[in-house]
């Protein structure tokens, strides 16, 4: 546990001090002695009374109204895009530790680097990763974010499995073709595309194929539209009453577990009837796990939550990195020059057709930059929540067990202490890696939990990028302004107009 954090002691324990210290004393001595001992005990006690009272102090803020709180101002500001305002203007309110209510629970939320690494390396005995209630009920509650201590060193060693560089490195091919087939049918001929819708539909395709090993047709275009259902009320009230966003959300949660259910039946029998390869898809990889005995090691349920939590969490993250860089790349045109220069000559090594491999994609590091620097500057993932198990003292204040914690990434990317000219886009910041204090750059998070699909998204990222640049031109087309939605979504989608250069 971090040094930063001080238990209480209670007061039944200080007065147990006491009355042992004192007892003690009338075993030798006489009832002056005792007398003087306990006259120079008291002030001893007093003081530690105060001292522990003086550490009880509740952040400063306040909590509102009892369940809804802060969660609708907080939600309308992120619709308007001015969360990081609504944030900001707390801090300079009540300092970097401050209570509110959101979405149903007394919360305090942590501003800074040295917040995070408290949150982000916390010992979870003390501080939980438990999701707030609407997130948990719909992902499931043996999801990855849900678990802790052993549950979620093996559930997320499994997933690791195939997440891993080794692992992905055999999949720049087929990840490749999704990209290739998405272009063809969707860039290729066309004078303008939304490139948001697009990106979502190309992640989508892309999880579904290389992770869940799910045919093209009927049934994905059925999960896309309930996942879409589904992860609206992620970040809303929990009110489960009909017609509420929360309700339809669960509803839509329900079917997608359904369909997720079916297909683990169908990859179970492609393993044990038709010897199918375990490293053929995630679902197939989980099921194939077994300990001694010979018995699954991930259950059904977790192998269902964990789909449906890789879904969210790797599907609209990868695509608002996508759109935002794209959306970058078209206000700056010396950056653009520079990627499409990189891009241009890892292209000219090739014969048409032939596929990237892996050392390519390590010699895209200026793109990589540039994504880095977009998700500095608009992180998919604005923010997330832990949960206290004990009462505990952060900065001086008391924490309370069961109270949420809340944690905003935009707040620590854009301090001007950490990146000089916050609002600049500058890939060059990230030149020198190890200049970044730790616990700065927070979009895939940090520690023990920190984002498991990283590598994969940025291998997605990296060759969408390539075929982009090196296949098309492109011009913004219209406002290109965004609000939150929980993650950034830019006015019309942000709507390009585009010319094909080469073909594909
Ligand atoms: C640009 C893309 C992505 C961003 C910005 C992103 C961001 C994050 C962040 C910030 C967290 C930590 C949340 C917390 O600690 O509260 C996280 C966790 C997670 N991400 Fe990602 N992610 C991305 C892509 C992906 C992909 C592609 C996958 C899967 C293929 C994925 C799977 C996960 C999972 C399973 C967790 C939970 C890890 C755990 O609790 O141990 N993410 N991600």
């Amino acid at each position: 546990m971090s040094s930063l954090t001080n238990f209480r002691i209670h007061p039944h324990q200080a007065l147990f001090l006491f009355l042992s210290l004192s007892l003690s004393h009338t075993h030798t001595h006489t009832m002056s002695s005792l007398f003087t001992s306990l006259m120079l005990l008291i002030p001893i006690f007093v003081l530690f009374i105060r001292r522990r009272r003086s550490t009880k102090k509740l952040p400063p803020g306040s909590l509102g109204i009892p369940i809804i709180g802060q969660s609708l101002s907080f939600l309308r500001a992120m619709r308007a895009n001015t969360a990081e305002k609504w944030l900001e203007e707390r801090i300079n309110k009540y300092g970097p530790i401050s209570k509110l209510t959101l979405f149903g629970k007394p919360t305090v939320f942590l501003h800074g680097p040295a917040a995070n690494k408290f949150i982000f390396t916390g010992d979870d005995s003390v501080i939980a990763n438990q999701q707030v209630k609407s997130i948990q009920m719909i992902l499931g509650e043996r999801n990855l974010l849900e678990l802790i201590g052993d549950d979620h060193k093996r559930v997320r060693s499994a997933l690791m499995l195939f997440l891993k560089p080794e692992s992905l490195k055999h999949s720049v091919g087929n990840l490749e073709e999704e990209i290739r087939l998405h272009l063809e049918m969707h860039w290729q001929g066309k004078q303008e595309v939304k490139v948001l819708p697009l990106m979502k539909s190309l992640t989508f395709n892309i999880i579904c194929s290389l992770l869940f090993g799910m045919e093209r047709g009927a049934r994905r275009d059925e999960l896309v539209d309930l996942f879409e259902q589904m992860v609206k009320g992620t970040w809303s009230v929990p009110l489960n009453f009909p017609f509420t966003r929360y309700s339809r959300s669960l509803k839509a949660s329900k079917m997608v577990q359904n369909i997720v259910s079916q297909l683990i039946r169908e990859k179970r029998v492609e393993l044990e009837q038709k010897g199918a390869s375990p490293q053929q898809d995630l679902i197939t990889c989980l099921l194939s796990i077994r300990n001694d005995k010979n018995e699954e090691m991930i259950t059904e349920k977790e192998i269902v939550h964990n789909v449906v939590l890789v879904m969210t969490a790797g599907h609209d993250t990868s695509s608002v990195l996508l759109t935002f860089m794209l959306r970058f790349l078209s206000k700056e045109p010396v950056i653009y020059e520079a990627v499409l220069q990189e891009q241009e000559e890892i292209a000219r090594t090739k014969v048409a057709g032939e596929y990237l491999t892996w050392e390519d994609l390590a010699k895209m590091k200026y793109t990589w930059r540039v994504a880095m620097e977009t998700l500095r500057m608009v992180s998919p993932i604005f923010g997330g929540f832990r949960r206290a198990l004990k009462d505990f003292e952060y900065g001086g204040y008391l924490i309370p067990k069961g109270w949420q914690i809340f944690w905003a990434s935009p707040m620590t990317h854009m301090d001007s202490d950490i990146y000089p000219e916050p609002s600049k886009f500058d890939p060059n910041r990230f030149e020198n890696q190890a200049s970044v204090p730790p616990y700065s750059f927070v979009a895939f998070g940090g520690g023990p939990r920190m984002c498991p699909g990283n590598e994969f998204a940025r291998i997605e990222t990296l060759i969408t990028i390539h075929y982009l640049v090196t296949r098309f031109t492109w011009k913004l087309c219209a406002d290109s302004s965004f609000r939150r939605d929980p993650m950034p979504v830019p006015a019309q989608g942000l709507l390009l107009q585009i010319q094909q250069k080469k073909p594909l």
